[in-house]
């Protein structure tokens, strides 16, 4: 199994924002989380990848419980996410922040440049043929060189992306990887998640656009008030009684 999230709970004073939330991913899956706004979708992502503490609950992935594993280290085990609004550093290129995501490069340290110079620079030409394989195929050749704050929506979720790939990531968290994004462009960035998945990354996504989102993964929960309250395939959550008042009581954007 590749992750398994057991009786997660996050509590802000009195308010249990996420409330014994269990979800396994077998190896490969594409799995959504669906919910109206506050549900606690990003909240549990948070718990997942590290960035936040737990009051309760336990994430296993591939086998080892992380416990209180640091977000960097649950990064390096592979398990890697991306944020609602996208974290690049806006005056570097796209090239620039692709090479700024690979981690533990040795040439960071300075001791490695005098004494182990032919291995720093063998990590940095296979670093930027990583790089441009990532832009190659996340169709981004033509604004390589453009400062990344100055990219569309869309292009910031491929970057997004792309920046998860340099990581070596197993499991990529998406949080809304479509808002913000034109229909043309959701339909690529689909299209990469399905090929990524076919290469083995399994991929566990957070999305508003219920129509995209269905077409994509294998499987669906449905959170609401920090309670999973559906989960199967998504047709059938979609059409869960359930699930739509709790998207009619809740508002969803
Ligand atoms: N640091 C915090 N302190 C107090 N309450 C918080 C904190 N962070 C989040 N919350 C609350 O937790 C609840 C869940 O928020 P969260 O962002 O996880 O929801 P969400 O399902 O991702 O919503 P959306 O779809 O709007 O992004 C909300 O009611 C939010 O106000």
């Amino acid at each position: 199994m590749t992750l398994e999230i057991k009786n997660m709970t996050k509590a802000y004073g009195g308010l249990r924002v996420v409330d014994d939330v269990s979800i396994t991913m077998e190896d490969n899956d594409i799995i959504g989380v669906i919910g109206p706004n506050g549900a606690g979708k990003s909240t549990l992502f948070s718990l997942v990848t590290g960035f936040l503490d737990g009051n309760s609950g336990s994430v296993t992935f591939q086998g080892k419980e992380l416990g209180a594993a640091s977000a960097t280290v649950r990064a390096q085990a592979g398990l890697v996410r991306t944020f609602q609004v996208p974290r690049e550093f806006s005056h570097m290129t796209v090239r620039e922040n692709l090479m700024a995501a690979v981690p533990d490069q040795l040439g960071e340290n300075l001791l490695n440049t005098f004494f182990r110079p032919g291995q720093v620079a063998r990590q940095e030409v296979e670093s930027a043929a990583k790089v441009e394989e990532t832009i190659a195929f996340l169709k981004l050749s033509a604004v390589a060189d453009v400062p990344s704050g100055s990219l569309s929506g869309g292009q910031k979720k491929l970057l997004e992306l792309g920046r998860a790939l340099m990581t070596g990531a197993k499991l990529i968290m998406l949080d809304e990887p479509f808002a913000g994004v034109n229909p043309v462009l959701i339909g690529e960035l689909s299209e990469k998640i399905r090929e990524l998945n076919a290469r083995g990354i399994g991929f566990l996504i957070i999305e508003h656009d219920l129509g995209a989102l269905s077409k994509l993964v294998h499987k669906m929960y449905v959170m609401d008030r920090g309670r999973l309250i559906s989960s199967g395939d998504p047709a059938a959550v979609l059409s869960d009684p359930v699930v739509r008042e709790a998207y009619i009581g809740g508002g969803v954007t």
